[in-house]
């Protein structure tokens, strides 16, 4: 199968990320890390983008990164970095074979840097390059809420692996009739997802382990065939999409049900396995560039598991451009069969404004 040797480095490679950003949630949650706010995922970040990068360039080594972190300020940084670096050191899976398929563990501090400076690529449309947000959804991050280790391989600016490891998501959906669709976290051992997806090949769920991974099972968008009865998934931050603008656009749609506001890419996932139906991120403001790293793996999930992913254009998202999307022309996630009519409803609502 196409892209196997990847799906299987990029799972495994979040797989062991999220061992260390679990570690760095908890010592939060227990107050026992810094007083300073920011710190806790500042090391998440750093020491998850060093795993991931290392375990890419071990199996790909001519490959690039897009990584959200680089690592000049950490270098200045001596005691930050020996405490991520503490960290790092230790984290290896469950599973000796995954691990040596990886590469083993980071050798040195001066080797975790260098994996942290590799994610520097001005991405664009040639090439294999990979997209990597080490922690995605900061914020519900340091709220105790849903956040994501997010990888996606993009070649030839199209997205052709994609794998979201969401810690804090309940893995059983018999949960969600108790629980919601996963928006209220819960960062206990057992719990956690990793969604994956590959060009063509559909996605699929697991429970997010320590170890091996699984072929997993195959997921799909929801049979919604009535928009009126659909969940609609959100942003926790206002800042980063209209809320009022979606509460007009459900409005037309006549959907009644209250919205489900979740951090991360979590909420592609959410969107993937039909917990959730739709997923709308409409811009705020005009002049926020959209990150690639942001969406790439959620999208291909999404549309892999029988989705429609575009902006408020009607265009799909455009992984080629760079580091970037350009500009910010938001995004409408849907079951491919309601994404015309929610197009539309978008259409409708900001036309007006
Ligand atoms: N004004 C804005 N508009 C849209 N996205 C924004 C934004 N400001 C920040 N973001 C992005 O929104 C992401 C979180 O999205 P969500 O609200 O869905 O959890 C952030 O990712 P990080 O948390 O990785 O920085 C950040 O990149
Ligand atoms: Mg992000």
């Amino acid at each position: 199968m196409a892209y196997e040797k990847e799906l299987k480095v990029a799972q495994l490679a979040v797989v062991r990320a999220a061992i260390l950003t679990k570690a760095v949630f908890h010592e939060k949650a227990k107050g026992t890390v810094s007083k300073d706010d920011k710190s806790p995922v500042t090391i998440g970040d750093f020491g998850a983008q060093a795993l991931i990068i290392a375990a890419i360039k071990h199996n790909f080594p001519s490959d690039e990164v897009v990584g959200e972190e680089e690592a000049s300020s950490l270098r200045e940084q001596k005691d930050l970095s020996s405490t991520i670096w503490n960290l790092v050191k230790d984290v290896k899976l469950d599973d000796p074979e995954s691990d040596a398929l990886l590469g083993g563990p980071i050798k040195s501090e001066a080797e975790m840097l260098d994996a942290i400076d590799m994610g520097n690529s001005a991405g664009g449309d040639k090439g294999r390059i990979w997209a990597l947000d080490p922690i995605d959804g900061t914020k519900g991050f340091l709220r105790g809420g849903q956040y994501a280790v997010c990888l996606a391989l993009i070649v030839d600016g199209d997205v052709k692996v994609g794998v979201l490891g969401c810690p804090n998501l309940p893995v059983d959906d018999r949960e969600l009739l108790t629980e919601g669709i996963g928006a209220a976290a819960t960062d206990a051992e057992g719990k956690g997802v990793l969604f994956a997806a590959v060009q063509g090949q559909g996605a699929t769920s697991q429970p997010l382990t320590r170890g091996a991974v699984t072929p997993g099972h195959p997921i799909h968008v929801s049979q919604i065939s009535d928009v009126s009865e659909a969940v609609m998934c959100e942003s926790v931050e206002p800042g980063h999409s209209s809320k009022g603008d979606n509460a007009l656009i459900a409005q037309k749609l006549g959907i009644s049900r209250k919205p489900v506001q979740m951090d991360s890419q979590a909420k592609y996932g959410s969107v993937a396995r039909g917990a959730g139906d739709l997923y709308l991120r409409l811009p705020v403001r005009k002049d926020y560039v959209e990150k690639i790293w942001d969406h790439a793996a959620g999208d291909l999930i999404v549309r892999e598991a029988g989705g429609q992913v575009t902006d408020i254009t009607g265009s799909r998202l455009n992984f080629g451009l760079g580091r970037t999307l350009t500009e910010n022309k938001g995004v409408v996630a849907a079951p491919a069969n309601v994404h015309p009519q929610v197009l539309q409803a978008v259409r409708e609502v900001l036309d007006a404004k």
